[in-house]
């Protein structure tokens, strides 16, 4: 018998996602014969342990008699069970200061863990996460903004929704004014967006046509690799190049700064890549009035973004000529949505979308003979550290 033990999130404030729904436990217990799962009490998940319990799952506190132990996000290291096998976020392996004492309680105490993040395909498509939801909330929440700020409509908040069929109900008869909205990146975040872009009726137009005509309806722009990036002296494009050497590319996405009334940011960043423009940029010419900038990364790909704010308090603005942050809506200012944990706007359909990845590419193997996408993730293998992170040794001794 193997025991899967879904943990309760100890991390303050508590994240209420979790890895698999009751459903899914259910449908693992009876399609797996050779599998338990049991749910440690909680009273801040999205799911109730009455709904567990509803589905015929074992609750309990005590997860210790369990081989596998799934979590969301990173662990306390007081609830950490010696020698066990753990799956959630780390948030280890850019060596983040602020988990360097995780990472010592995990070595000290012979843990195996899988981190979320590093399961990917051969070609390093990340296999699981939870884009796709913050890019619908994202998306939602920026169209909100620009409505709060120019009153032509006025759209509620996604968390006071039950779930996602009940939030686009809400879309029924929403009529958005005639505006441009430019929206960046091609993964899973991405694809949320375009969801509620097509939910809410917005027309896709190509790049070109967004930049030189006017049109009579609400239209948008999905801006990938090659049209936000080019090489500084080929004037070329070429994917695989541009991850390995960001540096040698510039932004090409000024012109669309001067026509654009909402950007969405849905990119990957990391610190080596050009920023979509930059502060100087913002003149007369500069037309964007929202940015929810779902990639969040502060002072990243959007200069203006000067941290997170909360899911009760998704926006603020920023002084066009100082740079300051302001209150949102407010002449003179650029609202920006800058939020870090989006998909908990939604729990109930993110950890659903999340648990059926797992149920897909993860668990089959991980109750199985294993698999090199699980190898390719191990960070830990009984406490020591495996192959492929051995760059972090310095990081995980003391
Ligand atoms: N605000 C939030 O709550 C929230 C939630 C989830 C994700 N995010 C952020 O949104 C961004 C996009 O996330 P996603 O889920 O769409 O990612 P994803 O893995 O689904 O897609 C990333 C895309 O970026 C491309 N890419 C470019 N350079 C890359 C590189 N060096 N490494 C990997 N991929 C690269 C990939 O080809 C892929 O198309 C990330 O920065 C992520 O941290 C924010």
């Amino acid at each position: 018998m193997f025991a899967i033990g879904l943990i309760k999130e100890g991390k303050t404030p508590n994240d209420n996602r979790v890895a698999l729904t009751p459903s899914q436990c259910k449908w693992l217990q009876q399609h797996i014969p050779a599998c338990t799962i049991k749910v440690q009490h909680s009273d801040t998940r999205c799911f109730t342990d009455n709904e567990y319990k509803q589905a015929g799952i074992e609750l309990t506190d005590d997860l210790s008699a369990c081989d596998i132990l799934l979590g969301i996000k990173e662990v306390p290291i007081d609830m950490l069970i010696e020698s066990k096998t753990y799956l959630f976020f780390s948030h280890t392996k850019k060596k983040q200061p602020y988990n360097k004492k995780l990472m010592h309680a995990l070595v000290d105490k012979n843990i195996t863990l899988i981190d979320y993040e590093c399961l990917e395909h051969e070609d390093g498509q990340r296999i699981i996460g939870f884009g796709f939801f913050a890019g619908v909330v994202g998306a939602h929440n920026g169209v909100m903004a620009y409505g709060n700020r120019t009153g032509a409509f006025e759209l509620g908040r996604v968390y006071k929704h039950k779930d996602y069929r009940e939030l686009i109900h809400t879309y029924f008869g929403l009529r958005l004014p005639n505006i441009k909205i430019a929206v960046t990146g091609s993964g899973r975040v991405a694809h949320g967006i375009l969801e509620i872009m097509n939910l809410m009726g917005v027309t896709e137009v190509e790049p070109d046509e967004y930049l030189e005509r006017k049109f009579s309806y609400p239209v948008y722009v999905q801006l990938k690799g090659h049209d936000l990036y080019t090489h500084k002296e080929l004037k070329t494009y070429k994917r695989e190049h541009f991850h390995e050497n960001p540096q040698q590319y510039r932004s090409r996405f000024l012109p669309f700064t001067r026509c654009t009334d909402i950007l969405m940011n849905g990119i990957y960043w990391d610190v080596n890549y050009p920023r979509l423009f930059e502060k100087e940029d913002i003149d007369e010419s500069f037309t964007i009035q929202t940015i929810a900038d779902i990639t969040d990364d502060m002072n990243g790909s959007i200069p203006v973004n000067l941290g997170d704010q909360t899911i009760e308090e998704p926006v603020y603005g920023i002084n066009k000529k100082t740079f300051q942050k302001t209150e949102p809506y407010i002449h003179d200012s650029i609202d920006v949505m800058a939020v870090g944990n989006l998909p908990n706007e939604l729990p109930r359909d993110a950890s659903r979308y999340f648990g059926e990845q797992l149920l897909k590419y993860v668990l089959p193997d991980l109750l199985g003979k294993g698999s090199d996408i699980i190898t390719r993730a191990t960070i830990l293998n009984k406490g020591k550290l495996t192959e492929a992170f051995m760059y972090m040794e310095d990081y995980a001794r003391h």
